[in-house]
């Protein structure tokens, strides 16, 4: 299959949420609600899942969706839901052509809340199934960080196309990470980039904010002849992932550059056009699971892009287990010809800990 339709969807979709979600990020007052896990969300979460939603179920209606996002706390508060419905409601691509294969506007208030309940898939391994981040880095996002729109499409429980919205990271694939790419991203001068992958047809990126292939690159991963040279990546938040573990690692490989620290999956975004080199990931607890919306579209754009995603013992991210990664631990991203030395470095550290 080419999944030519798929990836169109997915990416002008993501697109018009990114809209939405930059539209918020520059708004004082991001209407920002604590979650049961105490972890935030806001209205630029909930707009961008119903607008996400409904663009896939115009186009693809059998399709089930494993969304972040769910509207029950939207249908008590009312005047939280008009604010997203205002929201919504303005939010178009400007070429009409685009927006008409997205379905066009969503018709009503409820018909938005159903879309965003319509992201309560069971996920698997049988069928075709989206899996949605409408901000990925919500913490990132309220900090002025970056932040991420994630979408990809499953089959039978294998990622088959993956799109990641990165409004706060610089278009220039060529532009190397820095220690302070993860802060301050207020300024959006010459920033937003649409990562794009289709298995088996290699991974691409483009200005966020253009409409069709025109400007389309292929991205590759670096390769990595000296690793003390090498750019590695971490969450900014240290309960996401173990800064200590993840730095005795990389002194270990012999890194010598601090990392780079940084909010949402615009970390496997970054390594997979070269900005940087390696992405690790090492629980902070032993029974967080992560989801799989945080990491489906990621794990193949660095695939694609050459690179080799595992979880911390070796195995590859299984997303046929339901909504979350119940069979792995972290995260070990690396560019193929050195990702199972790393691994050896990661088994290593994490052995001695025991
Ligand atoms: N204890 C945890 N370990 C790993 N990831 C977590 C943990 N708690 C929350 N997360 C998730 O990490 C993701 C962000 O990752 P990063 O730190 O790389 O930006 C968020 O989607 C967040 O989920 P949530 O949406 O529940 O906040
Ligand atoms: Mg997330
Ligand atoms: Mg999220
Ligand atoms: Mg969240």
């Amino acid at each position: 299959m080419s999944y030519q339709k798929e990836q169109e969807v997915a990416e002008l979709a993501v697109q018009r949420a990114a809209i939405l979600t930059k539209k918020v990020f520059h708004e004082k007052a991001k209407g920002t609600l604590s979650k049961n896990d105490s972890s935030p969300v806001t209205i630029g979460d909930f707009g961008a899942q119903a607008l996400i939603i409904a663009a896939i179920k115009s186009n693809f209606p059998n399709d089930e969706v494993v969304g972040e996002e769910e509207a029950s706390s939207l249908r008590e508060d009312t005047n939280l839901r008009d604010q997203i419905w205002e929201l919504v409601k303005g939010t178009s691509l400007s070429d009409s052509k685009a927006e008409d294969i997205l379905g066009g506007p969503i018709a009503s208030m409820y018909a938005m809340l159903d879309a965003i309940d319509a992201g309560n898939s069971a996920g698997g391994a049988k069928g075709r199934i989206w899996a949605l981040d409408p901000i990925d880095g919500t913490k990132g996002f309220l900090r002025g960080g970056q932040y991420a729109v994630c979408l990809a499409l499953m089959v039978d429980g294998d990622v088959k196309v993956g799109v990641l919205g990165c409004p706060n990271l610089p278009v220039d694939d060529s532009v190397a990470l820095t220690a302070d790419s993860g802060v301050d991203q207020t300024d959006e001068e010459g920033k937003g980039v649409l990562f794009s992958a289709v298995f088996g047809q290699g991974a691409t990126s483009r200005p966020l904010t253009s409409v069709g292939m025109g400007e389309r690159k292929a991205i590759q991963m670096k390769s990595v002849s000296d690793l003390s040279q090498a750019t590695f990546c971490e969450s900014l938040e240290a309960g996401h992932s173990s800064h200590s573990d993840q730095s005795a690692i990389a002194s270990k490989l012999g890194v010598t550059k601090p990392s780079v620290r940084m909010d949402s999956q615009a970390k496997y975004g970054s390594i997979a056009r070269g900005a940087g080199d390696i992405y690790l990931r090492l629980p902070t607890s032993a029974t967080y699971r992560e989801k799989i919306w945080d990491h489906a579209a990621g794990d193949l754009i660095v695939r694609e892009a050459g690179g080799e995603v595992t979880d911390s013992l070796g195995r590859r991210l299984d997303f046929s287990k339901g909504r979350i990664l119940a069979e792995n631990k972290g995260v070990v991203a690396a560019p193929a010809a050195i990702h199972s030395h790393v691994l050896s470095v990661v088994k290593e550290v994490m052995e001695a800990k025991k």
